[in-house]
């Protein structure tokens, strides 16, 4: 279970969000909305411990994000607007890297099925640099399937991807939630169909109601 309390976030003095509250339990999914610079990386920045608190209190599993750690990783995957690949690597090399960090690490056999998984099988040993926008996002999205974490943070997972990647990434969301899983997501765009148990937050309504 993830729970915010009374989270409030100023950037340059100016206040984005204030005295945000939530909880989301297990299966849920929640869909952070909000025009252009209303905070939406700003607080997924923090509910990944990438970013300090500044008033209010995040809780994992009942602990706070400075109890918890380092640890708090190994409960995460946050895909942010940069896609954490290595550019000289390849899709093969960079998921096989992330699993052998993690903890989690999977043969060749295991990494070219999930890569088969995100439609890169024929690009697996292209380095990464030389892969169009979409196929670099698809590289990404790889570890979340490669690697087994309850908490998906993903900013804008579904920009640059083809309309048939964007519903596979929403059947891997909604079985990610149907596994017990969290995801918290920022999007412009109205989620795919498979995804149940949407909570929507908009920024902007909590900006203006506090
Ligand atoms: N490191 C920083 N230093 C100063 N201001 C910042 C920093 N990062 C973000 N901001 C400002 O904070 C505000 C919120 O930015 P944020 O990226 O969280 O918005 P967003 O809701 O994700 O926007 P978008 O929909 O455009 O991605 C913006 O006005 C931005 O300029």
């Amino acid at each position: 279970m993830l729970s915010v309390s009374k989270l409030s976030a100023h950037r340059a003095d100016r206040p984005l969000f204030a005295n945000l509250s939530f909880t989301l339990d297990t299966g849920q999914c929640l869909h952070l909305r909000g025009a252009n610079g209303a905070g939406k990386t700003t607080l997924l920045k923090m509910l990944a411990g990438l970013s300090s608190v500044q008033a209010g209190k995040i809780t994992w599993q009942g602990k706070a994000l400075a109890a918890w750690g380092d640890d708090y990783y190994a409960a995460l995957h946050y895909l942010g607007h940069k896609d954490g690949l290595k550019d000289l690597l390849s899709p093969l090399a960079n998921l096989r890297l992330a699993t052998d960090l993690s903890g989690q690490a999977l043969s060749e056999a295991a990494a070219l099925k999930t890569l088969a998984q995100v439609g890169l099988i024929h690009q697996c040993d292209l380095a990464v640099r030389s892969l169009s926008q979409g196929q670099k996002k698809r590289a990404a999205l790889a570890r979340l399937l490669a690697i087994s974490r309850p908490l998906w943070l993903l900013d804008e997972p579904f920009v640059g991807l083809d309309q048939a990647a964007q519903n596979q990434l929403g059947e891997w969301i909604a079985q990610h939630n149907r596994d017990g899983g969290i995801v918290i997501l920022t999007s412009h765009q109205t989620l795919p169909n498979a995804i149940q148990n949407i909570i929507e937050l908009d920024l902007k309504q909590v900006a203006q109601h506090e």
